[in-house]
Order: C-alpha cells, then sequence, then structure tokens
C-alpha cells in the first residue's frame, strides 16, 4: 500500500489521479489533498477517499468546506491559504506526493517535499521550469526520484529504463502542433478563449491548453526534459506529430530510436509515476496497430509560433530566464482567457520581459520567488491596475 499526496487534486491530472487510486484501491492510499476554488470536487474526494489534511487556497471555496466539515462532524486537518499547501508535502506518512497544481504555486510544495524525502510524481512542468536548477540539486542531496507525470517525459523515462545516460545521442518530444497547427500568424489575430482551449486530442486545464495552442507547452517541456535528464539543448529535438500516438523518442548513439505508443489518455503515465519501478494493469483503450493508420511528423513552425523558440532561448540562457519566461507566460495566458489581451500578445509579452528583467545567472531560490512576484506585479498593475 503506497500513500499518496496530491497537490492539485480538483483539476485534470487530479481527478485522472483519482481514477488511478479508485481503479486500484488495494494499492493506494489518499493521505492528504489540496484544491482551490472547486470546493465541490473537494467535498466528493473527501466523502470517497478520507484524506486526512486537505488545504483549500481560496478563501471562499476554504468556508464552504469548513462549514460543511463542522456539519459532517468530519474528522480532518482543514488548512487555509497558498502557503499551506506545503502541509500536503510534509505528510511523514507519505511515499509519493503528485504535484498537479497549475504554475509555479508548485515550486515552494515540490521542494518541502523532497527536502522531507518524498517522492514526487511531477505533472507540474512549471516547477521545473522556473526553479529546475534548484529541485535538482535537492532531489541529488535528499537521494529523492522525481517521477514525470507529463506524457512525453514519462515516455522518454520508459525509453530510458535499462539504458546508460551518457549513450543517448538526441530526445525527441513529440507535439500535437495543437489546435492552429498549419495557421499563420495573420490568421491568429482574432483567436478567442474558446478557440485556443479546443485541443485536438487531450482533454486539459485551460493554462495547459492555451499553452499547447502557442507551442509554449513544447518549450516548457524542452525545459522540462532538460532538468530531467541532463540533456543539452541542442540534443532536445520537437517534432509535430499530430496523432499523438507517439508520446516521444530517445535516440541512442547507435542511432537506435525508442519510442513509447499508446492511445492519448494521461492515466497511463499517472499510474506508471505510481507504481514504478512496476507496471500494473491499466484501464485505457489498448492501441489497435491495424486501426491507427498513418503516423506522420513535421517540423514546428517556429516563425509563427514564436514561444517555442523564445522557451529555447531561455533554456539556454539558463540562470532565472526560466523564471521569466515560466511567470511572464502563466500571466499573460490569464490575462488572454480573462479576455484583457488578444491572442497574439501572449507571445510579445513574453519576449519583452525576457529582454527587460535583469539576467542573474545563479539565483537562490529567494531570487526566484522574488522575481515571479516582481513580474507578476508589474504585468497585472499594467494591464489590470493591480491584482
Ligand atoms: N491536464 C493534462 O493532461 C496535463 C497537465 N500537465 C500539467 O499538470 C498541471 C495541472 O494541469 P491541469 O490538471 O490540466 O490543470 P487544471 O487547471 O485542470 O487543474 C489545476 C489544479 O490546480 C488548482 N489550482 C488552480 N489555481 C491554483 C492556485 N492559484 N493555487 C493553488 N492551486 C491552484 C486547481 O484547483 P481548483 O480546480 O479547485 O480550482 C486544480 O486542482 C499543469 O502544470 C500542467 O502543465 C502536464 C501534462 C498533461
Ligand atoms: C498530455 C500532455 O502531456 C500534454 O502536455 C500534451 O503534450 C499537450 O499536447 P501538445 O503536444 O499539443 O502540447
Ligand atoms: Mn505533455
Amino acid at each position: 500500500m503506497k500513500n499518496v499526496g496530491i497537490i492539485g487534486a480538483t483539476g485534470s491530472i487530479g481527478s485522472q489521479t483519482m481514477e488511478v487510486l479508485r481503479e486500484n484501491r488495494k494499492a493506494f492510499n489518499l493521505t492528504g489533498i489540496s484544491s482551490h476554488s472547486n470546493y465541490k470536487k473537494t467535498i466528493e474526494i473527501i466523502e470517497e477517499f478520507s484524506p486526512e489534511v486537505v488545504v483549500v487556497t481560496e478563501d471562499n471555496a476554504y468556508d464552504i468546506i469548513k462549514d460543511y466539515c463542522k456539519d459532517k462532524n468530519k474528522k480532518l486537518s482543514l488548512y487555509r491559504g497558498i502557503e499551506s499547501l506545503e502541509k500536503v508535502s510534509e505528510i511523514k506518512e507519505n511515499d509519493i506526493l503528485v504535484t498537479s497544481v497549475v504554475g509555479m504555486v508548485g515550486l515552494k510544495p515540490t521542494m518541502k517535499a523532497i527536502e522531507n524525502g518524498t517522492t514526487i510524481a511531477l505533472a507540474n512542468k512549471e516547477t521545473l521550469v522556473a526553479g529546475g536548477r534548484h529541485v535538482m540539486e535537492a532531489a541529488r542531496r535528499r537521494n529523492v526520484d522525481i517521477l514525470p507525470v507529463d506524457s512525453e517525459h514519462n515516455a522518454l523515462f520508459q525509453c530510458l529504463q535499462g539504458e546508460k545516460r551518457e549513450d543517448i545521442k538526441r530526445l525527441h518530444i513529440t507535439a500535437s502542433g495543437g489546435p492552429f497547427r498549419g495557421k499563420k500568424k495573420e490568421e491568429l489575430i482574432n483567436i478567442t478563449p474558446e478557440d485556443a482551449v479546443r485541443h485536438p486530442k487531450w482533454n486539459m486545464g485551460m493554462k495547459i491548453s492555451v499553452d499547447s495552442s502557442t507551442l509554449m507547452n513544447k518549450g516548457l517541456e524542452v525545459i522540462e526534459a532538460h532538468w530531467l535528464y541532463g540533456v543539452d539543448y541542442d540534443k532536445i529535438n520537437v517534432v509535430v506529430h499530430p496523432e499523438s500516438i507517439i508520446h516521444s523518442m530517445v535516440e541512442y548513439k547507435d542511432n537506435s530510436i525508442i519510442a513509447q505508443l499508446s492511445n492519448p489518455n494521461m492515466k497511463l503515465p499517472i499510474q506508471y509515476a505510481l507504481t514504478y519501478p512496476k507496471r500494473i494493469d491499466c484501464n485505457i483503450k489498448e492501441l489497435n496497430l491495424f486501426d491507427i493508420g498513418q503516423l506522420t511528423f513535421e517540423r514546428p513552425d517556429t516563425d509563427t509560433f514564436t514561444c517555442l523558440k523564445l522557451a529555447y532561448q531561455a533554456g539556454k540562457a539558463s540562470g532565472n530566464a526560466g523564471v521569466i519566461l515560466n511567470t511572464s507566460n502563466e500571466v499573460a495566458v490569464d490575462l488572454f482567457l480573462n479576455g484583457v489581451i488578444k491572442y497574439l500578445e501572449i507571445n510579445e509579452i513574453v519576449e519583452r520581459c525576457l529582454n527587460n528583467y535583469e539576467y542573474m545567472s545563479k539565483p537562490t531560490l529567494e531570487d526566484i520567488i522574488q522575481i515571479d512576484k516582481r513580474i507578476r506585479k508589474d504585468l497585472y498593475g499594467l494591464y489590470l491596475g493591480g491584482k
């Protein structure tokens, strides 16, 4: 029986993690969760899994859940606010923490869990983009595994089993191309949030769906792969593969390319991270090789989808460029989803921030947290007059 904590239990990854737990009740015990605004789902999880620790980061949802727990005489430890996310990381019994919050709010609780020696099942890629050096150094120091949940990185992880890191020639990260594959900039001027979140292959949260549409998701994934596998940026290749059947590939020095294939369903990488190094049956549709038809590959169009280019630049620059890229993108996507800016302003804001904020080659964790705060204050101040 593995004890599992989840930050971001109510989202797309969180809910699919619950499905994996539900289908393997004897293998997992849910110790603690966090949620933000979705109090209904939080209550459902409390009823079904009886976690001992519940953190609710949004005030209104917290008040509702507090009243609910009082009415129903629930014996659990309930905490409010973003600083309390670490209460889930601190649960001593945890064997593994699933990080499925969206955004770099995941950084501090991930660091805390690593300090406590807890294995991380990492979905929250923004944490590695902003603080990759600190996260990986802490994990090495504490001898903690960071197991990738992101489908591409989980695929790479599977392709790397039993192999030597020094034998890697190249990583090939596949991209669906998003909902606007094949379009040029002129055709993207009037894109609405509804258009941008309509992903062709995956049903995901709003922020990552927009990131997929701009190819920023792939850029964040390139940086995530660099930190997870220690591979240089010139050896990380993005290949557009619209069928989303091959989830990524590792090319070795003997020119063998090993790929991982499955129908697109996040339950598989979530489950593999939770059961690693074991494999168990997974309740997803099996891949019928006679039905899938052609598998195709294209080069990404980085003249149109410049976010991918910006991410490579930030990754190579290293230092605080990752957090600048990530935070400016988080805010820009939020402004776009709320109708404040146009679609093509997302990459403009990110590029401007990368050019304008002072570069630091060796930021401390505190430097990273401070620059994140400053960029948020500046951008929300500029576009909303403060938030
Ligand atoms: N969805 C997917 O298929 C994939 C997602 N990922 C990554 O996993 C992470 C989660 O993505 P996804 O599940 O799609 O996102 P969702 O938006 O569906 O879920 C986000 C989760 O984080 C919580 N949350 C939202 N805002 C805050 C906040 N300010 N503070 C604390 N918690 C917050 C939400 O709570 P509530 O719902 O209660 O408001 C929810 O539990 C992202 O980093 C994403 O890039 C990676 C690969 C695939
Ligand atoms: C499911 C998953 O891992 C997402 O990150 C997915 O990769 C998004 O699709 P894109 O390839 O369009 O970014
Ligand atoms: Mn992915």
